[in-house]
């Protein structure tokens, strides 16, 4: 039953080149100069790749170093991830970019301060006493509570749970992760008994790794990653005992992380090691909050679609939440202090990019993620092949957990660029389900959607997106903003930007915008197809 923590397969591959490509790279660009003296790191630790990005104030990339590590899929539905090699790839990011970093002539003491930005609701487990973790993370994407979540569906209260904490029950925050590690590992189980259990989303583990593990018992998590878990309330930004109590968890026998700030100058501690040894951490957020305040999405009624490995859109709703009725999430944006707190209603989707490297590393239609586009684009069109990505089942706004994925309409006449359209499609289409849902929810349509992560390189799916939803996306040409998000979290708490007035300037500059180029009723008629398709993918795993 215990997957072995497997020893590092990571590999780094170093060049001076400058790509936005998610391989192993060193990039070092000629942007600083000696008129911006501060910098300000980001540890990015997304499902697929870790980086270390140093920006300098203006929000300019300075630095990088990115690192591709091992994906964990021990059955169909399982996805891990090895939390030792999760620390050790963001230890190695950050001695690569700070390499780069001091070749172009900068010195490492003018880094001010360290963010960290992380993938949500992946489950850490490991033992207080010895630091050493007890399991591999289970991952957001992992659908092996799904057994487990249909129980506690017919448990008393289930129905309730969404209104405090905003998330549905599912297999997707980290609250049923937890609960089956506790049901099927037995050193799990015996850390609880024993008192010595500790629990956290991958930011809490890092912090605490980062600041050097048992010496100083750094144990804290922000708001905008707390709210993943199911456990926290919404209104209090602490944790909800009838929460805790409904999961049937013993708040004496585990220790879950101290909620604080996502920007704070002293409780995330400083790094225990590496090239920036002594640098505070202090700024904290879920990647999908980052990337909001990347985009500077501050003010109510702003909104950005990230296309990482899953795609999530984030829409800020102002200083109270907004519990959806059209199958979104409820989750807070950021919390900067006093009337900087923001909630947002959030769709999510499980598959997007990881449909990409489905057709590369799986099927091995195409050698890389950046050739998509170019395949798709030997065909005209999907040729009526439609793609339900439903790797994990479907979630927002849908939330079929019996879905699996499904390709419909294959005839003799389908060549590879169908399927690569119809992959693209996908998420193009789940993503104008997610903003139907989000009209009805908020009463208000966006003007336009501002986008980033690395599937939004593709031109073709921009413009597919556009298409299908009838107005504008607006593609920064820096493309990094969940870094800059943590970076921006980070450099409020210690003075590099005093205010979200001095980030005014901040990744404006060349911006794209793709129109839409057909007309509402061909867009309507290709999405009905889609969600007859939806309708067709449900109870394969039943
Ligand atoms: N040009 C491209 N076209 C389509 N997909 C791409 C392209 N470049 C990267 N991707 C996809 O983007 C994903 C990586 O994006 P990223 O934002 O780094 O994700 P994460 O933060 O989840 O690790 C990968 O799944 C990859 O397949
Ligand atoms: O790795 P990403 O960028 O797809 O983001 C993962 C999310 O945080 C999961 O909720």
């Amino acid at each position: 039953m215990f997957r072995s923590l497997l020893p590092s397969r990571s590999k780094t591959r170093q060049t001076s080149s400058s790509s936005s490509s998610p391989t192993n790279t060193t990039t070092m660009s000629p942007v600083a100069q000696p008129v911006h003296p501060t910098f300000v790191g980001a540890i990015d630790q997304g499902t697929t790749s870790t980086r270390f990005i140093i920006f300098n104030n203006r929000g300019e990339v300075v630095a990088v170093h990115q690192i591709e590590f091992e994906q964990i899929y021990p059955n169909p539905g399982w996805h891990e991830h090895n939390p030792e090699e999760l620390v050790s790839s963001v230890e190695q990011c950050i001695d690569g970019a700070v390499e780069a970093f001091e070749k172009q002539g900068h010195s490492r003491d003018q880094i001010k301060a360290v963010g960290i930005t992380n993938q949500r609701e992946t489950t850490v487990v490991w033992d207080k006493t010895t630091g050493k973790a007890l399991h591999n993370a289970i991952v957001w994407t992992d659908t092996r509570s799904q057994d487990l979540v249909r129980r506690l569906k017919h448990r008393l209260g289930s129905k309730e749970l969404t209104e405090r904490c905003g998330l549905p029950l599912s297999t997707y925050p980290s609250a049923s992760k937890l609960l089956w590690l506790l049901e099927n590992v037995p050193e799990v189980k015996a850390a609880y008994d024993s008192g010595v259990l500790a629990f956290g989303t991958v930011d809490t583990w890092l912090a605490y790794k980062l600041n050097g593990g048992t010496a100083r018992e750094i144990y804290v998590s922000d708001p905008s990653n707390a709210s993943r878990t199911m456990f926290m309330n919404l209104e209090t930004l602490d944790y909800d005992d009838e929460l805790v109590d409904w999961f049937r968890l013993d708040r004496e026998k585990i220790k879950f992380p101290k909620i604080v700030r996502s920007s704070d100058p002293e409780a995330y501690g400083s790094l225990a090691s590496t090239a920036l040894k002594g640098i505070k951490i202090t700024g904290c957020l879920g990647d999908q909050s980052a990337a909001l305040v990347g985009q500077k999405g501050f003010t109510p009624g702003q909104a950005k679609n990230t296309y990482g490995t899953g795609c999530f859109l984030l829409y800020n709703v102002g200083d109270k939440p907004v519990i959806s009725t059209h199958g979104l999430l409820s989750t807070v944006a950021f919390d900067f202090g006093p009337g900087k707190r923001m909630y947002a209603l959030e769709g999510s989707i499980a598959v997007a990019g990881s449909s990409v490297k489905f057709l590369v590393d799986n099927l091995g239609f195409i050698d890389s993620s950046s050739k998509l586009s170019a395949l798709a684009e030997t065909v005209e069109d999907n040729g009526g092949v439609t793609f339900v990505t439903a790797f994990s089942g479907l979630f927002a706004p849908y939330w079929i957990d019996d879905a699996r994925g499904t390709l419909f309409g294959i005839t003799a006449y389908t060549q590879r660029g169908h399927i690569a359209r119809a992959t693209l499609e996908a998420t193009c289409f789940q993503t104008k389900a997610i903003l139907d849902s989000m009209a009805k929810d908020s009463g208000k349509s966006l003007a336009e959607l501002a986008v980033d992560g690395g599937m939004c390189n593709s031109d073709l799916i921009m413009q597919t997106q556009s298409d299908l939803i009838g107005i504008p996306v607006n593609r920064p040409a820096m493309r990094e903003t969940t870094a800059l998000g943590a970076a921006i979290a980070a450099g409020l708490a210690v003075g590099v930007w005093s205010d979200f007035k001095e980030l005014d300037d901040v990744n404006v500059d060349g911006r794209t915008l793709f129109k839409p180029q057909i007309d509402a009723a061909s867009a309507d008629k290709q999405f009905e197809r889609w969600e007859k398709a939806v309708q067709m993918s449900k109870g394969w795993a039943s």
